[in-house]
């Protein structure tokens, strides 16, 4: 969010991070990724739609990180993607629409698959722009 005080922008942009997050997936170009689940690493950053959770330290106005990991489980179970491009994609357009988080950035990492490599991957960032400038003019 962009705020102006007199000639002064100032951008607010509260963010949720998950780090290190590794789950198992069916996902891959080559037949026998289809089949066998391998470990993937995401990293996600997760701005918020508002700053209310940090005005009301309330719960029911934050962005709950427990259901965010718990929706990425299942978009993890319910799909086998051949690309990681795929896949970040779908991560972030799920987050950007079931919890209004006007801005994602999304990384997915297979581990020790290419050799000498200890990880790849894809790093996507994803966002929607303001209505109308600041103060919402
Ligand atoms: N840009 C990409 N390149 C490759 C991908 C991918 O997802 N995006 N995947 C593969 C294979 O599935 C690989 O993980 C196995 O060697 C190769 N290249």
């Amino acid at each position: 969010m962009l705020y102006r005080v007199g000639v002064f922008y100032f951008l607010i942009m509260d963010i949720i991070f998950l780090r290190n997050f590794r789950a198992k997936t069916r996902i891959g170009i080559y037949p026998w990724e289809r089949k066998v689940a391998q470990t993937i690493q995401l990293d996600l950053e997760i701005a918020l739609p508002n700053k209310r959770a940090a005005m009301n330290d309330c719960i029911e106005d934050a962005m709950d990180y427990a259901q965010i990991a718990q929706s990425i489980h299942e978009i993890l179970a319910e799909h086998n993607f051949s690309l990681l491009e795929a896949l970040a994609e779908h991560i972030a357009q799920t987050i950007m629409l079931q919890y209004e988080a006007p801005w994602v950035k999304v990384s997915v990492a297979k581990l020790g698959i290419v050799r000498g490599v200890e990880k790849i991957g894809i790093c996507i960032e994803r966002g929607i722009k303001e209505k109308g400038g600041c103060n919402g003019e």
